[in-house]
């Protein structure tokens, strides 16, 4: 639906920053540096990163409040930006609906007002009729469950409705594609997480198209269909949810992506999907069906620490299993860490509840080889 094809946008430095780079010969820093992803029909799409890596400026450059420096962006075959061709559409004429972090609802106004305002500004020959605009709010409302506070003044709204309030107001104008700027990220950490489901819902129920801009990975694990992860203006691997987090393509991705032990490794043998690799620790089998590295290669090895099975027994029927001792042990609600010293490096394992295991004890961890992740490039 959505075409991003090699966008850039670069910036002038500032003078701080002009005189730190001087000996690169350039005045200008790229925020977003060829960036290329198509959004589907239906799909929520997040652009997943640290501060700084260019979600933003990608996320303004597709709705037109920045114009980037190179690239193309189209929507289901409609040019809204080519630099080559100097293509650039008006903001308010690519039909997007917006919601960013600060949510600025209209204070002075109710409710219903807040949502029939962007549809009785439209300009006289593409506005409903009266009528058309009170059955589109009342529609919009009731969506997001906000009928019943149609006449209320918008300011007493609790925080999560009036992000809800900002939602209705970009759905009102039915846009093709709705771009979201971390529109929970004023929210307190209870309803954040409430939200994220409730927006999830509606972007389901409504079949809308959507980007998501977001610094927060488990509310992009959670939310997306597809997730970019970009680090430095450009970005390091697309993927499904599942993919990103269990087949990270790199050493930023896997660290990003929630937390894992990383181990440096040799490659022994590859036979068919099995690649058995000698590490510190000692050897340890890994299941790569895509891209089997090579005899002799230096790899980086990832296993998460939900994937690592803690034992006071030895099972001896598991390809890899390694003996260590519990250096500390911390109890987390749902969950129980247990970070055990394996040689010179301490491996972090995370189990139910029902393991808990005193420091000190000598402990036996296996890993299934298909949970273990062989990240290129290392
Ligand atoms: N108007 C501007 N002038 C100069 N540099 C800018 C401008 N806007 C953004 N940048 C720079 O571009 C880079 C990317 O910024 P951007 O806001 O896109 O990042 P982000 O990933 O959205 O970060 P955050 O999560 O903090 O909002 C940063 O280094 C930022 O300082």
């Amino acid at each position: 639906m959505l075409t991003v094809e090699s966008l850039a946008k670069s910036y002038e430095d500032s003078p701080g920053r002009r005189s730190r780079r001087a000996a690169e010969g350039t005045t200008r820093h790229f925020a977003v540096d060829g960036v290329d992803f198509e959004v589907h029909d239906g799909e929520l799409f997040t652009l997943l990163g640290p501060s700084g890596c260019g979600k933003t400026t990608t996320l303004r450059s597709i709705a037109g409040l920045e114009r980037p420096t190179k690239g193309r962006v189209t929507l289901g075959g409609r040019v809204l930006f080519d630099a080559g061709k100097g293509i650039n559409l008006k903001a308010n004429s690519r039909g997007f609906g917006m919601v960013f972090q600060s949510y600025a609802i209209w204070p002075h106004l109710s409710v219903f007002k807040n949502v029939s305002f962007p549809l009785e500004v439209m300009p006289r020959a593409s506005r409903p009729g009266r009528k058309e605009i009170e059955e589109r709010v009342e529609r919009v409302l009731d969506v997001i469950e906000l009928g019943s506070y149609a006449r209320r003044p918008a300011t007493k709204l609790s925080g999560g409705q009036q992000q809800r309030l900002a939602l209705a107001r970009a759905l009102v104008t039915q846009p093709e594609l709705m771009l979201l700027d971390e529109p929970l990220s004023n929210l307190d950490a209870k309803l954040r997480e409430t939200m994220r489901f409730e927006l999830k819902r509606l972007q389901r129920e409504l079949n809308l198209t959507a980007i998501y801009v977001t610094h927060d990975q488990s509310e992009a694990l959670v939310m997306s269909n597809r997730i970019a992860v970009m680090d430095k203006g450009r970005i390091e691997q697309i993927g499904k949810p599942r993919e990103i987090y269990t087949r990270p393509a790199s050493r930023f991705v896997a660290e990003f992506i929630g937390t894992a032990n990383f181990i440096e490794a040799t490659v022994l043998s590859v036979t068919g999907d099995e690649v058995v690799v000698d590490c510190a620790q000692g050897r340890l089998v890994a299941r790569q069906v895509e891209s089997p590295p090579a005899v002799g290669d230096s790899v980086l090895v990832s296993i998460r620490p939900e994937s690592v099975d803690i034992s006071t027994t030895r099972r001896g029927d598991v390809p890899t299993e390694w003996t260590g001792t519990v250096v500390t042990r911390a109890f987390m609600g749902d969950v129980v860490d247990h970070i055990v010293a394996v040689g010179k490096q301490e491996i972090h394992c995370r189990s139910n509840p029902t393991v808990s295991i005193q420091p000190g004890t000598e402990v036996h961890l296996s890993v299934a080889p298909e949970k273990v992740t062989l990240v290129p490039g290392a």
